[in-house]
Formats: structure tokens, sequence, C-alpha cells
């Protein structure tokens, strides 16, 4: 952030950050003001790139950033394409991609997160193994997300240090308040809406995750069929953010379809109950 100030004859100081670093600054402001943790250091101007003419802030809609989106691998795709699906994903503004290749043994999903690593390196989006913890600390990723048949969280949370998360699906209430009471950083709600990972099974539906994200005190993150058109409706839930499969790994332009999820996101004027908040690495 030092590298790019200049002294603005007003006063005060003006920073160039790129997208990302621009990005985590204005979010963890947001955050400190929601929390009414400490007041960040400079006054916050975002340029809201993708709605033209409104201004961010006036409405209390100002929550630039604050939304997580997750991006869970289908474990469909080739290590190199693979790869380049995670580049555009993390340059777009991705918070995680969640490695989930449950027929993999644990050397080839080593391999992968190692060799996904680098392509996160110098951006803001962080790396989460789905259920082996064992491979999310053998690489050193940034965190585990355990399913329902995976080893119990507690247990978990304490094998990992402190800056890895530990996020845990759920789906039912009764197992949200257990993810929490056992030391979840997040859990995961759904599937909320119709999606072909779960050909036939109806939907829970945005009234059970809104009644999670008012039960817990931790970030509810929704997934299942979520897309641009109906991001908004998940967000006015309070939760803290989507994770999706299909609506990006499955698009021409993953790039693009991250960013139209983003859009829409924050074009819903709803703010996060519980915003999530990655720890210091
Ligand atoms: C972020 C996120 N949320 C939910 C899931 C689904 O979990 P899954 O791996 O399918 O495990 P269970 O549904 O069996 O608990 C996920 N992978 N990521
Ligand atoms: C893994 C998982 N758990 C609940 S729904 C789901 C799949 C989500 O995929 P999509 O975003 O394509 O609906
Ligand atoms: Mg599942």
């Amino acid at each position: 952030m030092e590298q790019d100030r200049q002294r603005l004859p007003e006063g005060g100081i003006f920073y160039e950050l790129d997208r990302h670093a621009a990005k985590v600054y204005i979010r963890d402001s947001l955050v400190r003001l929601q929390t009414g943790g400490p007041r960040p250091g400079g006054f916050v101007m975002a340029r809201p790139f993708f709605c033209p003419g409104r201004t961010w802030g006036a409405k209390g809609g100002f929550s630039l950033g604050l939304f997580q989106i997750h991006v869970v691998t289908d474990g469909q795709k080739a290590a190199q394409e693979l790869a380049e699906v995670v580049r555009k994903v993390a340059q777009a503004g991705a918070d995680a991609v969640q490695l989930r290749y449950k027929a993999a043994p644990a050397l080839e999903l080593y391999r992968l997160a190692e060799q996904l690593l680098p392509v996160l390196d110098g951006t803001s989006t962080r790396l989460l193994i789905n259920d082996r913890v064992d491979v999310a600390l053998a690489v050193g990723a940034h965190g585990v997300h355990l399913a329902a048949k995976s080893l119990p969280v507690d247990r978990v949370r304490a094998l990992l240090p402190a800056p890895m998360v530990v996020g845990r699906s759920v789906h039912s209430l009764e197992e949200a308040l257990e993810a929490q009471r056992s030391g979840a950083d997040y859990v995961t709600f759904g599937h909320v809406f119709t999606t072909r990972s779960k050909p036939g099974v109806p939907p829970r539906g945005p009234d059970d995750l809104r009644r999670i994200v008012e039960s817990v005190d931790i970030p509810v993150l929704a997934i299942g069929g979520i897309t641009p058109n109906n991001a908004a409706e998940a967000a006015r839930t309070g939760c803290a953010g989507v994770a999706v499969i299909g609506a990006v790994m499955g698009h021409a332009n993953p790039g693009a379809a991250l960013s139209a999820l983003a859009r829409a996101l924050e074009a819903s004027g709803a703010a996060p109950a519980h915003p999530f908040r990655w720890p210091a690495s």
C-alpha cells in the first residue's frame, strides 16, 4: 500500500490500490465500522463500477465486498484447466476456492492443491480443502471445509493452527447450532434453491436459511442453485455470502460469472448479519 501514495493538495493521502487490495481494505474497514472495532485510518471512497449513478453510502447500502463468494470445484476438470479457472476467479475477486474432489486419493488432492496455491499468490483468494484435514495441513491451505461425514469440528479445530479456518456444511438448524458449539468459523446451509447437484431433492429455500442466520452468531453461507438471478434473495436473509459450483465452474467465462454474482450481492442493498472475517495469516 505504501508504494502508490501521493499527498493530496486538499490534505490527506491518496492511495492507489489494486483491485484486491482495495477490496480487502474497504471490506475490513466496513466490518470494523459495523462491529464497533477501531475505526479505519482513512476515508474510503469506492467507485461503483457496476452501478453507475448510485452513490454508495448515501442510504446505508455501502456494503461493497462484504459478501463472501466461495467457488467450490466440481472435481471434473483436469489439473491444467482447473488452474486456469482458479486464476480467473481469483482475478475477479473470489474470496475462496474450495478444492472439493471427494473421489481423489490424498496424493492427487495434495498435488492439485500444491498447483493451485501459487496461482492464488498475490491475490486475496484463499484455498480451502474439502474434508481432508491432512491434505490442508500438508499443503498449507487457508482452511478446511468439513462435510457431514467429515471428522468432528472440535477435533479438527484442535488440530489446526488458529489462522486456518474451519467451515462445516449443515442441513438443519440443529446441525448449525452444533457446528457453532464445536467451534466452526462458519457454516454453509443448503441447498437453498433447486440445483442440478441434488436432482429430485426439494430445495430448503431462503426462509430456512434466514432462520439459521438468525439463530447462530457465526457467518452462514448459502449454497445450492445460487445464480446472479437469485443471489440478492439469498443476501436478504442476512447470510454472509454464497458458495457456488455451477454458476461459476460451469460458465464459459468464470471471471465474468464471478463478477455477476458479486454485482447481484452488492446490489441487493443487504448486509451480512455476521460478516465473514478471515483470520490474519
Ligand atoms: C461451502 C460449502 N458448503 C457446502 C458444501 C457441501 O458440502 P459437501 O461437501 O457436499 O458435504 P455434505 O453436504 O455431505 O455435508 C460444500 N462442499 N462447500
Ligand atoms: C455441494 C452442495 N451442497 C449443497 S448444494 C451443493 C452443490 C452446489 O452446486 P451449485 O452451485 O451448482 O448448485
Ligand atoms: Mg452435500
